[in-house]
């Protein structure tokens, strides 16, 4: 059992009124206390039907995870500003009432969301739910902390808000959420696959290359999709499941908008920033792994040497280099790269470690990374030019930024790819490739065929 002071969430409540009524504005509350431990995947399946819009994240060695249910408060922003969303969130912190004696575990006011991977990109039918950048506050937010657990819950407080109903709905929900029995999953059916259009893919890579040759650009990343359908309604639950037992190494993330869902295993962390120490990790340049440990080996050991994705890597370390040291006054990042593990593939790794100056935060250099030449290409606005001209897909949320930050512009954002959009009975799947001089269009497919794969095989196939 764990000993909790238990919180009077009507008291709090109260407080919070009469805050509301002094400063003449609605006042953002949040009350975290310790719960008995919970698993996090049955919780967001218990979610299901009691408010919408749920919110998974695992951080890549799962130690921490973050369920969130419904949406106590949400910033949506078709022009993605990042200054903006700084500024929304330090006016709403000045008009809060915070109850939280668990500061150091990651808990309290935590906004999670995404940005798109190109602003301009014009938003079509697949991207509807998520177009601009979107940050939300869950009503209730699980979270995880190596054994702990914590909730916290999250409410507007209004001068004329009713307290006794507000605080009678928030507890019937709390235990609707708590005091479920262990929820039901739906195995997944996959009834159709379909690849949009490789022939003209490779045909693009090809025109890539070439605009490669011509000396304008010397990288440019291109991404294609997978259209699947199901036989019924998807179990997102069930996929989270699935990722979160097989995809170690690996950011797993579902962001659930009006029936929509974005889910993915990423192992690129684009930043984190945790009390002004700066992680940021260069992923780029991709190898198979092997059926034995030799040939494991054997496979990372090409890869290392393999001049092709080392140029492939080196654009992203020299870049993520030069954008870090504009914040910080030394960057930590090794000459060579070493190999990172993943259960369908092997990438090129160089972490990158710095003391952010004071002033800056999380989100200036989420702005300023983004998008780095793992996803984008090297010159950006050249590479960017070609995938705005040619790329045939929507790349909505893909390749993006996406993650959380908490009161203190503390958190983390990952890259989101190794994902799908999730829509109902069907889903799209994205996987890109960073091109050089001398890619080969066969190659860079089957590349993308094996980035496929681990999304491919939580959902079903
Ligand atoms: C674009 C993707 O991945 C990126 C491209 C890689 C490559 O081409 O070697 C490796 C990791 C990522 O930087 C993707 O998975 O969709
Ligand atoms: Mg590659």
């Amino acid at each position: 059992m764990i000993e909790t002071k238990e919180i009077k969430i009507d008291g709090v409540l109260q407080s919070a009124q009469k805050q509301s009524i002094d400063k003449s504005a609605p006042t953002f509350v949040s009350v975290t206390e310790q719960i008995e431990w919970i698993d996090p995947i049955d919780f967001f399946q218990a979610g299901k039907g009691i408010e919408e819009n749920r919110i998974y994240w695992s951080s890549a060695d799962q130690k921490t995870q973050f369920i969130g249910i419904g949406d106590a408060l949400l910033f949506h922003d078709v022009d993605a500003s990042y200054q903006g969303l700084k500024e929304k969130w330090k006016q709403t912190m000045e008009n809060s009432w915070i109850v939280n004696p668990f500061d150091q575990y990651k808990t309290g006011p935590i906004a999670f969301g995404g940005f798109p991977f190109d602003a301009e990109e014009k938003v079509e039918e697949l991207w509807e739910e998520f177009n601009g950048s979107q940050f939300r506050v869950p009503t209730f937010l699980l979270t995880i902390d190596k054994n702990k657990a914590f909730l916290t819950t999250t409410v507007y407080v209004e001068q004329g808000s009713n307290i006794d109903q507000l605080a009678a709905e928030l507890i019937t929900k709390k235990n609707q959420l708590l005091l479920v029995s262990k929820p039901t999953y739906q195995e997944n059916h996959i009834v159709l696959k379909h690849e949009v259009d490789p022939a003209e893919w490779k045909k693009l890579v090809h025109k890539a290359t070439t605009a490669i040759d011509s000396e304008k650009v010397d990288k440019i990343v291109l991404a294609r999709e997978l259209q699947i359908e199901f036989d019924d309604v998807c179990d997102i639950g069930q996929v989270l499941g699935r990722l979160q037992k097989t995809q170690e190494n690996s950011f797993v993330f579902a962001w659930e908008k009006d029936n929509v869902c974005f889910i993915g295993a990423t192992p690129e962390r684009l930043v984190k920033v945790d009390n002004q120490q700066l992680f940021s990790t260069c992923l780029a340049g991709t190898a198979p792994r092997g059926n034995t440990k030799e040939e494991d080996s054997y496979f990372g050991q090409q890869l290392l040497q393999d001049q092709k994705n080392r140029n492939e890597h080196q654009f992203v370390v020299d870049m993520i280099k030069e954008a870090v040291c504009s914040f910080a006054k030394y960057v930590e990042i090794p000459d060579q790269p070493i190999l990172y593990p993943l259960k369908n593939l092997q990438h090129l790794f160089t972490p990158v470690q710095a003391e952010l100056d004071q002033g800056y935060t999380l989100l200036d250099v989420v702005e300023k990374l983004h998008p780095t030449p793992a996803l984008c290409g090297f010159p950006r606005e050249s590479s960017l030019d070609f995938i705005r001209k040619f790329e045939q897909l929507k790349r909505g949320w893909y390749g993006a930024p996406i993650g959380w930050f908490d009161q203190y512009f503390d958190g983390e954002f990952a890259v989101a790819i190794r994902s799908a959009l999730v829509a109902g009975d069907k889903a799209s799947l994205f996987a890109g490739c960073g091109l050089v001089q001398d890619s080969d269009p066969e190659i860079e497919y089957q590349e993308t065929n094996i980035k496929f794969t681990p999304m491919l095989q939580a959902l079903g196939g």
